[in-house]
């Protein structure tokens, strides 16, 4: 089984990552074959707890029924351009649906790119990156729009790491991620963090300002995430963020769209993207729900903007943090970085093992202080 790609886990159970249905197989020839493997595992007990990555909805009810810590899920990702849905990242496919080419392999797109591409002498800017990889139409179909709707500014004045996120393809992968391990929590984030919590014993307190609790918890260290400029009362001035306002809606149909997320990258278009959920969780259900991105300049601060002279004003803030060792700054806001969910995490783990033997925040008074917080 040579497209199986097994390893053992710390909590004694089993990954298999196939990313995609191995060539010359069946579906129900690749279960068959899984079920027998890890059956085998167990019953030599060389495994505990099999937990299982794949990427078919049929696949689902099998990790469900062996209790899998994640349903599988590839992100894919296409953009409405005029109407025509095509894959976004730009890759083979989307050269060829969008300008009728028949590119055969990575070579020939690369070498139709390359024609396109202009040549930018120092990449700085988020325009930069794109216009020297696949050139000024392509930029304007798929970047500039979408970025001055998100940023509330045009590409050129926004850091070249902000569209650098997202890559130029000369294959077919038309997954948004390449990442191996792509899965969903299997009964999602609420339940994943309500069990963390639980398990640890900690208590949540919402809808507080720490500012109105902090002086009332004894503490060695406090973990903040929120904005570093507010910790720090503004004081040389607001960092900029930007925001999302999100339109739910519930429709009687049972599919709006065919992949999970749908960009928009017209400017016209007043939205960036539309997401659909049950292509993330593989729910069978008569009606769907479904999220419209309206980017924004108020509301809650999602993303930190990255720009040379935000960065500069984020670096004094950091050296005020830097002087207060009984706090740590983690996360997107505190530490002022465009960091993907899985790099927060990594940010916390790793730094909770440099906190080492510290004991985190000591809050047993917390909900008395709370709750004369609210009255
Ligand atoms: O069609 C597009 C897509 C992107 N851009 C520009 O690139 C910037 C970064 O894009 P992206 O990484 O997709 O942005 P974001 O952080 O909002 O995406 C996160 O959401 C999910 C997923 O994509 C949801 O569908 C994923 O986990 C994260 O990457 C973007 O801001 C634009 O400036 C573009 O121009 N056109």
């Amino acid at each position: 089984m040579p497209w199986v790609q097994v390893r053992t886990c710390e909590a004694s159970g089993v990954v298999v990552a196939i990313p995609r249905l191995p060539v010359g197989l069946s579906e129900s020839e690749v279960t068959a074959t899984l079920q027998t493997l890890i059956a085998g595992l167990l019953a030599q007990r060389k495994i505990e707890r099999p937990v299982l990555w794949y990427y078919t909805p049929m696949m689902l009810l099998f990790t469900r029924g062996i209790e899998a810590a994640a349903v599988v899920y590839d992100m894919d990702e296409l953009a409405d351009v005029d109407g025509k849905l095509v894959p976004m990242p730009i890759n083979r496919t989307t050269l060829n649906l969008l300008y009728g080419l028949d590119l055969h392999d990575d070579d020939a797109a690369e070498a139709w790119l390359a024609s396109r591409a202009e040549p930018v002498e120092v990449v700085k800017t988020s325009e930069d990156v794109v216009v020297s990889a696949v050139g000024r139409e392509l930029y304007e179909t798929f970047f500039q729009g979408y970025t001055r709707k998100q940023w509330g500014l045009d590409p050129s004045e926004l850091d070249k790491s902000v569209t650098a996120r997202v890559p130029t393809r000369t294959n077919t992968d038309d997954r948004y991620f390449t990442d191996i391990f792509q899965a969903m929590p299997l009964e999602g984030y609420t339940r994943m963090f309500e069990r963390m919590l639980d398990h640890e014993n900690i208590r949540v307190e919402t809808g507080l300002d720490y500012r109105d609790i902090v002086d009332g918890v004894s503490f060695d260290k406090l973990v903040y995430t929120g904005p570093i400029d507010e910790f720090f009362d503004h004081c040389y001035g607001p960092l900029p963020y930007r925001s999302l306002r999100f339109q739910h809606e519930t429709l009687d149909r049972p599919w709006f769209q065919s992949v999970a997320t749908v960009n928009s990258p017209a400017e016209a278009t007043p939205y960036t993207r539309v997401t659909e959920y049950k292509h993330l969780t593989g729910q069978s259900h008569p009606m769907t729900s479904v999220t419209f991105e309206y980017p924004t300049s108020e509301g809650d601060p999602y993303y930190p903007i990255p720009r040379a002279e935000n960065q500069a004003l984020f670096k004094r803030y950091e050296k005020l943090a830097q002087a207060r060792p009984d706090v740590i700054f983690s996360g997107r806001l505190a530490t002022y970085r465009y960091y993907n969910m899985d790099q927060v995490v990594g940010q916390a783990l790793a730094t909770y093992r440099k906190m080492d033997r510290i004991q985190p925040v000591i809050a047993t008074e917390l909900p008395d202080i709370a709750a004369s917080a609210r009255s």
